[in-house]
């Protein structure tokens, strides 16, 4: 049945970030398929851009896409922003009668999660939009529903994530962490880094919690040194073995005198840990001399979660 709403704003503008996983422990996969994670997310200034604009009724959902390989991204009801903004219409009884605007910043396929930032971004929004009110555990549920990395779109800053990486422990830090991001044109499947996890690596049936603490206590004090020393990412050999060119793009950011380098979630993307915005300016420049990566990125985090910038 249709909720009669008031009257939908005209347009809501939502901003939500990347991310990157400073510790990603996988486990053995369980009977859904899924493996169980104990990771650390921490979100990133690369961000995405989205709006929603009421349109005329009976108009339905539709959507564009612009900015960084916007070519890639599908633009029909498979887009994961598109299907978060269906999820609230049914939730809230309204008729979805809407464009969606989206403006990436983040690497599409990059193990940096804008698919799941737009979703993220789209849930707020939605809500915004038809006045929804949606408490904020229940745009967590529909959020775990889009997918695993989702929740952590809506929460932000740094956490801990374990289940699938959708049960989600804030985590205490001191002061930001500079990145230089290597990205690749050609994305990996999330799917097919996890497969080639299990055959070539293959995870325990017990995560151990207590792996991550030097990691935690390190984000506690702002010890960015004891950060990169501690930085862990057991996908890392399963991308390696689906794009061997990672390597080196690794090897070259520990010879540019990052505090450390690893793979970004399922690759493959290259997040390494700089001393400063400078530093990081100077990873990205040996990168590019190199030729180890298709474009480069600095940024900062952790910032926040999806976040209303502008509504009308
Ligand atoms: C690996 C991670 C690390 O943060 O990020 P990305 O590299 O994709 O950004 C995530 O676990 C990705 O989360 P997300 O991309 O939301 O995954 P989902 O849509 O829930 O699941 C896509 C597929 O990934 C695999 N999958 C995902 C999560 C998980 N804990 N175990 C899995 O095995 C399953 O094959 C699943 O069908
Ligand atoms: N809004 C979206 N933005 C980007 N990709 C999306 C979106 N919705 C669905 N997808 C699909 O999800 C895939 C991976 O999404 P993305 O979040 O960019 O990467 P990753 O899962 O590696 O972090 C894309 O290749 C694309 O086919």
């Amino acid at each position: 049945m249709s909720r009669l709403v008031p009257v939908p704003r005209p347009s809501v503008r939502v901003r939500a970030p990347g991310k990157v996983n400073l510790a990603l422990c996988v486990g053995a996969p369980r009977e859904d398929g899924y493996h169980p994670l104990v990771t650390i997310f921490q979100a990133v200034s690369l961000v995405e851009d989205l709006e929603l604009t009421t349109t005329p009724e009976g108009s339905g959902i539709s959507l564009a896409v612009s900015g960084l390989h916007a070519e890639a991204v599908p633009t029909d009801a498979t887009n994961l922003a598109w299907r978060a903004v269906e999820l609230v219409a049914a939730r809230l009884g309204v008729e979805p009668d809407v464009r969606i605007d989206i403006v990436k910043g983040v690497p599409v396929g990059g193990g940096m999660a804008g698919g799941s930032a737009d979703a993220a971004a789209a849930l707020v929004a939605a809500d915004h939009l038809w006045d929804g009110g949606l408490p904020r555990d229940e745009l967590h549920g529909l959020a775990a529903e889009l997918g695993s990395d989702v929740p952590f779109g809506l929460l932000g800053h740094t956490a801990v994530g374990t289940g699938r990486g959708h049960l989600l422990t804030p985590a205490m830090t001191r002061g930001d962490l500079h990145w230089a991001f290597a990205t690749r044109t050609r994305g990996l499947s999330t799917p097919a880094v996890f497969r080639a996890f299990d055959e070539h690596v293959g995870g325990p049936d017990e995560l151990a919690p207590d792996d991550v603490a030097p990691l935690m206590a390190a984000l506690r004090r702002g010890d960015a040194v004891a950060v990169g020393a501690a930085l862990r990412n057991d996908l890392q050999a399963a991308s390696l073995a689906l794009a061997p060119e990672l390597a080196e793009t690794i090897e070259v950011a520990e010879g540019a005198g990052s505090l450390g380098a690893i793979v970004s979630g399922s690759g493959p993307t290259v997040a390494a840990l700089a001393r400063s915005r400078q530093h990081a300016l100077a990873i990205c420049a040996a990168w590019t001399a190199a030729g180890v990566a298709d474009d480069v990125h600095t940024a900062t985090g952790p910032v926040a979660g999806a976040r209303v910038v502008t509504a009308v």
